[in-house]
């Protein structure tokens, strides 16, 4: 089964709000809302995949990450390690680049049906308050 590292970012605000970026139709886990990121690249650590692709999908530059936890998942025909990074410190103002929907939630009003399964254990930590 294929394998993928895969850098994500929880774009934290000063009010404890998270930006969510809503997956294309025709993708893996259509529809539902996750942390902008995407696959590490052979040459590439965690972090600076994260860089890039949050610049390529939110348009930020990112200036402070903290590793936050793995999770790892099967899918039925993929499995998918995601590695969390907490970021409060960037550049400019996350959006859509991409022309996916998007929006600010409170930390503690994330629900996790709207996410991919792998992305469940997080957001109880999140909502929580245990990060
Ligand atoms: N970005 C992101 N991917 C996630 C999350 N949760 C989760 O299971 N994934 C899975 O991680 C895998 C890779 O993420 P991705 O689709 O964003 O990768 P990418 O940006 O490089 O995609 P691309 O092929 O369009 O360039 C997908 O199968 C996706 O379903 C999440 O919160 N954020
Ligand atoms: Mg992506």
């Amino acid at each position: 089964m294929k394998h993928l590292q895969v850098a994500v970012g929880i774009i934290r605000n000063a009010s404890h709000q998270i930006f969510l970026a809503q997956r294309a139709a025709s993708s893996h886990m259509a529809n539902k809302w996750e942390f902008p990121g995407g696959k590490i690249e052979q040459d590439e650590t965690a972090e600076q995949a994260l860089k890039r692709e949050l610049m390529e999908e939110t348009g930020i530059e990112v200036t402070a990450a903290q590793p936050i936890g793995q999770a790892d998942h099967s899918y039925e025909d993929l499995r998918v390690t995601l590695h969390f990074f907490l970021v409060e410190g960037w550049h400019g103002e996350p959006w859509g680049k991409e022309g996916q929907p998007q929006r600010w939630v409170e930390q503690t009003a994330l629900v996790a049906e709207e996410f991919p399964p792998a992305n469940h254990a997080l957001i109880a930590r999140l909502v929580a308050g245990e990060i």
